[in-house]
């Protein structure tokens, strides 16, 4: 970590944590940010000395609107694909149009994007920032350096036409 040049972000991610879990990690670990992917209430993503982000799966029923409030003490309200029994890093996308516009300024946009897709999904949705895994990678748990080049491009040029 110590090596990590100045305004990277170290982000520990969890899926419903034990506290002390969490406790662990930020006393080990040099981390800015702590990414909750799991079905944690806002009081306990806050409980930390931390600033966090908290992911919304968007299955089919979610309140998007309703959820952004409850979280609103994050720094961030990340976005995902919702499948049922998988946490995240599913590479499937979701119908961005149910991401209100109101809430864009907020949103982290994540879930199947790709060098193909992410120009259109910055366009349409207006997100703070996007996020990406599966897309990127050459085979599962491998990220290429090539995919990864292209996709912040895609995202620039989409930037740029704003
Ligand atoms: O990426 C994972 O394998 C993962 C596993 C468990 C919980 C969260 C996980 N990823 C969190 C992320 O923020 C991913 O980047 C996000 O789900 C998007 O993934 P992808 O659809 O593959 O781009």
């Amino acid at each position: 970590m110590s090596e990590l040049p100045p305004f990277v972000t170290t982000t520990a991610l969890f899926v419903d944590p034990e506290p002390a879990l969490v406790e662990r990690v930020i006393t080990q670990v040099q981390v800015d940010l702590l990414q909750f992917h799991g079905n944690e209430p806002p009081d306990f993503c806050a409980g930390f000395a931390r600033p966090w982000i908290k992911a919304l799966r968007m299955k089919p029923d979610l309140d998007v609107i309703k959820q952004a409030e409850g979280y609103k003490a994050g720094r961030g309200i990340l976005l995902d694909a919702y499948r049922p029994g998988v946490p995240g890093g599913t590479g499937d996308t979701f119908d961005w149009e149910r991401i209100p516009l109101e809430l864009a300024p907020r949103i982290i946009l994540a879930g199947g994007l790709n060098q193909d897709n992410v120009a259109d999904a910055v366009r349409r949705v207006r997100p703070f920032a996007v996020d990406v895994s599966g897309g990127v990678e050459d085979r599962p748990g491998v990220k290429s350096g090539n995919k990864i080049a292209a996709f912040i491009d895609q995202v620039k040029c989409a930037d740029q036409r704003r």
